[in-house]
C-alpha cells in the first residue's frame, strides 16, 4: 500500500531572479515533492483572468496583448518594471489572485495525500509577506554578479532589465537572514543538488515530526 502523507509539510523555495530557486525545485520536484511555480501561476492568472485581463489592459495598453489576447511578457515586463510606481500597480492587480490561487493549489495538493513535501517555488515571497503560511522557507542564494551572468545566458536579458527587476527585490543578503535554511549556489550544478538534497534530507524529518505530532486530529 502506498504510503500516504495526512500532514505534508509546507515549504517555500525563494530567492532572487536568477538564484537558482526553479532549479531547487526542480531536485525537490524530482524526490517526490509537489512544486507549485509562482511564475508560471502568475501568468496563468494573467492569460485567463477576464477581469486581470481588462485592469491590465486599462493600466498598461492594450499593445501587452496581441490581437489573440495573448499576453507579450516582453512589453508587459518593460512598461511594469521602469519605475517603482509601475510595479507597485503591476503588483496590486496580480498579487491578490495569485496568493488566492497558490493558497487553493497548496490546498489541493494537501488534501490528495500523496505528497510529503508541497513547495512553492517564488521569489517573493518576503515581499508579498507569506512566509507565515509555510513550515519551512528555503532561500537559495548567489551573488549578484553570477545571477546576471546565468539570467544573460538562460533568456539573453540585458544589464538595465536585470537590474529593473533586482531593484525591486528584497536583496539578497536579507532573505538569507531570514530564511530557516539557506542554499548556496555558487558553485556547479553537482554542487548545488547535494546542498538541496542535505535540506530535503532534513525537511522529510520535519514532515515525519509533524505527523507524528497531528496524528490524533481526525
Ligand atoms: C511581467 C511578467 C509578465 C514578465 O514575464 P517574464 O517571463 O519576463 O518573467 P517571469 O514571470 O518568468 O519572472 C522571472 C523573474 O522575474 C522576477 N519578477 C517577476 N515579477 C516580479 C515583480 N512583480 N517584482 C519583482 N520581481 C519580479 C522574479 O524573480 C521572477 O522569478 C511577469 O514577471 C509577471 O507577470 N509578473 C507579475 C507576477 C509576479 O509577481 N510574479 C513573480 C511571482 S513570485
Ligand atoms: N549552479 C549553477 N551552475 C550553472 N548554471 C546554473 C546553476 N544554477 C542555476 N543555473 C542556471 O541559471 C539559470 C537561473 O536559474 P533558475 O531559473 O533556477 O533561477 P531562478 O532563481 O528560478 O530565476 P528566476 O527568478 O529568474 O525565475 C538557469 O538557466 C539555470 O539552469
Amino acid at each position: 500500500m502506498k504510503k500516504e502523507y495526512r500532514f505534508p509539510l509546507l515549504v517555500a523555495i525563494t530567492g532572487g531572479i536568477g538564484s537558482g530557486q526553479t532549479t531547487v525545485a526542480n531536485f525537490f520536484k524530482k524526490w517526490g515533492a509537489w512544486v507549485i511555480n509562482a511564475d508560471e501561476k502568475a501568468k496563468e492568472i494573467i492569460q485567463k483572468d477576464r477581469s486581470v485581463k481588462r485592469i491590465l489592459a486599462q493600466t498598461f495598453g492594450k499593445e501587452i496583448f496581441n490581437r489573440q489576447g495573448k499576453l507579450n511578457t516582453q512589453k508587459l515586463a518593460a512598461l511594469a518594471f521602469k519605475d517603482e510606481i509601475s510595479t507597485q500597480k503591476l503588483n496590486q492587480i496580480v498579487h491578490p489572485r495569485m496568493v488566492a490561487y497558490l493558497i487553493e493549489e497548496l490546498e489541493r495538493a494537501r488534501f490528495s495525500r500523496k505528497y510529503p513535501i508541497v513547495a512553492i517555488d517564488a521569489a517573493l515571497i518576503y515581499e508579498i509577506s507569506i512566509e507565515q503560511m509555510f513550515d519551512a522557507v528555503v532561500t537559495v542564494y548567489a551573488p549578484i554578479e553570477l545571477r546576471y551572468k546565468r539570467v544573460k545566458q538562460r533568456d539573453g536579458m540585458t544589464r538595465s532589465d536585470f537590474f529593473a527587476r533586482v531593484n525591486k527585490q528584497i536583496p539578497l543578503e536579507e532573505k538569507r537572514q531570514w530564511a530557516d535554511f539557506v542554499i548556496d549556489n555558487s558553485g556547479s550544478l553537482d554542487e548545488l543538488e547535494k546542498q538541496s538534497w542535505a535540506v530535503y534530507e532534513k525537511l522529510l524529518n520535519m514532515q515525519e515530526k509533524k505527523e507524528r505530532q497531528l496524528k490524533h486530529i481526525s
